[in-house]
């Protein structure tokens, strides 16, 4: 069973005063299978937090449709809620008047369950944070906040974790520690976790699926190693000695999109959609008689690849 099939959604806002209609989410399907990351991005307004919202039933669909496993959020609201537990922006799932043990015991109470003090603590203990149990939530570090605001989700026994943004604000090493834990979360403890970011690295280190949202569109849906390696086996660089010659005849016959002159070389920038391609350039240089001094697949990593897609950079 899918742990969330998302069905033609779609969110129109209607701006208060003059009425006019703004598409959030212009019909979008996606599925996210159990025990996976999957990844939510795009830039600024792309309709990424919409969406979330709209699958932790905070906000209606204007049209579509939200199976939470199995269970369909407007039909059955109850049910369909029962399995998520979500980290939104601004750690909205905390009182920051109470402490963390407090608001673990709270937000469960509130879903029907009575969290045991041991139980609470061990998850505490596991985020690293069991000695900060008894402080307001208020006088805390933000990573020790986010830290929180997944103890309380974990609390809940919610099998999927919906996280907004949910390295906004971390320092370097704890960035890196809530990477682990995910990754730990969904091969350790059966989650399946949605999550929201601008940060590329956490994608690149916990994802097993990406989608990209530009405009209310989902505009590429892929699993995350294929599409590293397709882009790492896309990009080239081609460096040719020059020897006197004009590289502009090797651009030509390299259909090289940029080049850059060091020294006595030229570097060419490829972009190869097969490998096949590759040969067919390589025939072309022979038949110039260029002097190849090295042929290097470029880096990638998954700013570029985003940056690619939302902007066609
Ligand atoms: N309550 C609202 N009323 C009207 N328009 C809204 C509302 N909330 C969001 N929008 C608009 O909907 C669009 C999508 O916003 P959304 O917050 O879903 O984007 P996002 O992808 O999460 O962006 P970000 O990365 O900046 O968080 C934006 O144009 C935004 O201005």
């Amino acid at each position: 069973m899918k742990a969330l099939e998302v069905r033609d959604l779609v969110k129109v806002y209607i701006r208060r005063k003059s009425r006019e209609k703004l598409v959030a989410v212009n019909n979008i399907s996606f599925d996210v299978r159990r025990g996976e990351i999957f990844a939510l991005l795009g830039p600024n307004g792309a309709g990424k937090s919409t969406t979330i919202k709209m699958i932790c039933g905070l906000l209606r669909p204007s049209k579509g449709s939200i199976e939470i496993f199995g269970n369909d959020i407007q039909k059955d609201r109850k049910s369909a809620l029962r399995h998520i537990s979500a980290v939104l922006e601004g750690n909205r799932n905390l009182y920051w008047r109470l402490t963390p043990l407090e608001n673990m015991e709270y937000f469960a109470g509130i879903r029907g369950k009575m969290l045991k003090k041991a139980e609470a603590f061990e998850i505490l203990k596991w985020l690293g944070i069991e000695n900060k149990a008894n402080d307001l939530v208020q006088q805390l570090s933000r990573g020790m906040q986010q830290k929180t605001a997944l103890a309380v989700a974990l609390a809940s026994d919610a099998k999927f974790l919906l996280l907004d943004e949910p390295t906004l604000g971390l320092d370097v090493k704890s960035s890196v520690e809530f990477r682990k834990i995910l990754r730990y979360l969904t091969e350790e403890y059966d989650k399946t976790i949605l999550l929201s970011t601008h940060d590329m690295n956490l994608v690149e280190a916990v994802a097993d699926r990406v989608a990209i949202m530009s405009q209310g569109k989902i505009i590429i849906n892929e699993d995350k190693d294929k599409l590293l390696r397709v882009f790492k086996a896309r990009g080239y660089k081609i460096r040719i000695s020059l020897n006197g010659r004009n590289p502009e005849e090797y651009a030509a016959a390299l259909e090289a999109r940029e080049w850059d002159i060091k020294g006595n070389y030229a570097e060419f920038k490829l972009d190869l959609t097969s490998s096949d391609k590759l040969f067919s350039i390589l025939e072309k240089l022979k038949i110039l008689s260029a002097e190849i001094e090295s042929i290097e697949q470029e880096t990638v990593n998954f700013e570029k690849i985003f940056m690619k897609y939302v902007d066609g950079e």
